[in-house]
């Protein structure tokens, strides 16, 4: 589904992101892992076409992201609060986003009912806007608006910070189940190593802007990354 060839970034004459080949299947379930700018949220940004890169090409089912827009018609992502529309409440946000995948707002109400272990309620009915949510329950709100329209390409990026505990394990649950049922390629960026081994059938290790390595998960692959991390500390 996602071919990268030869991608390079650039900035003040460092190269952050340098990855000379790169393919992701459909229906992986990838997961991005890395020290603090090792280049993750970069080739996130250049998979959405938020920056371009200095050199090199993504593509997406086979067309390249800066040139067309397609993969805009399959492809849900949440990288940050600033993401959201925070004049908004949950609900007009949901039901923009929603409307951008041709989800009716009926539609929209009735997915929002499997939601709402997970929103506990805080984050429907409460007549807030996005921007007097706490910064998890703002995470919660673009996490939940990304998978709702179960995209073929779902991009998430640390999407375990700052949720609770009940939270993460209900959202590694519904990661898996997207993963497993519906086949979305998904590629989730996280510090947290036992969450993204527990979900992800595929490890991509960056450092310094390289994939440094590339790992099917298995009963190992937990213990390779902490004694990897470890020897770094
Ligand atoms: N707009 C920018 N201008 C200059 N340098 C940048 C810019 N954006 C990112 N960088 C640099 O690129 C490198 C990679 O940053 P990036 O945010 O992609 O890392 P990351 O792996 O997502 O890190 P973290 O785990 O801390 O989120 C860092 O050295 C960062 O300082």
């Amino acid at each position: 589904m996602i071919e990268i060839k030869d991608l390079q970034k650039v900035y003040n004459g460092v190269r952050v992101v340098n990855i000379p080949e790169l393919n992701i299947r459909t229906g992986e379930t990838i997961g991005l892992i890395g020290n603090n700018g090792a280049g993750k949220t970069t080739l996130f940004r250049m998979m959405l076409d938020l920056i371009r890169p200095d050199k090199g090409v993504i593509l997406s089912k086979e067309k390249d992201v800066a040139q067309s827009n397609d993969w805009k018609n399959y492809t849900t992502s949440y990288l940050d609060e600033g993401f959201l529309i925070d004049y908004l409440t949950p609900e007009e946000y949901f039901y923009f986003t929603g409307s951008l995948f041709k989800l009716s707002k009926a539609h929209v109400d009735s997915e929002l009912t499997n939601y709402s272990e997970f929103f506990n309620g805080e984050i429907l009915n409460r007549g807030k806007y996005i921007r007097d949510l706490s910064k998890g329950n703002q995470a919660k709100v673009g996490v939940v608006a990304s998978l709702m329209p179960e995209p073929e390409l779902l991009m998430l990026d640390e999407p375990f910070a700052n949720i609770d505990p009940s939270t993460q394990i209900r959202l590694k649950n519904m990661v898996k189940e997207l993963g497993t049922k519906k086949r979305i390629t998904t590629i989730i960026s996280s510090h947290d190593l036992n969450h993204v081994t527990d979900v992800c059938e595929r490890i991509l290790l960056m450092e310094k802007g390289k994939i440094i390595k590339d790992i099917a998960t298995n009963s190992n692959t937990l213990k390779e990354l902490e004694e990897y991390f470890s020897v770094l500390s």
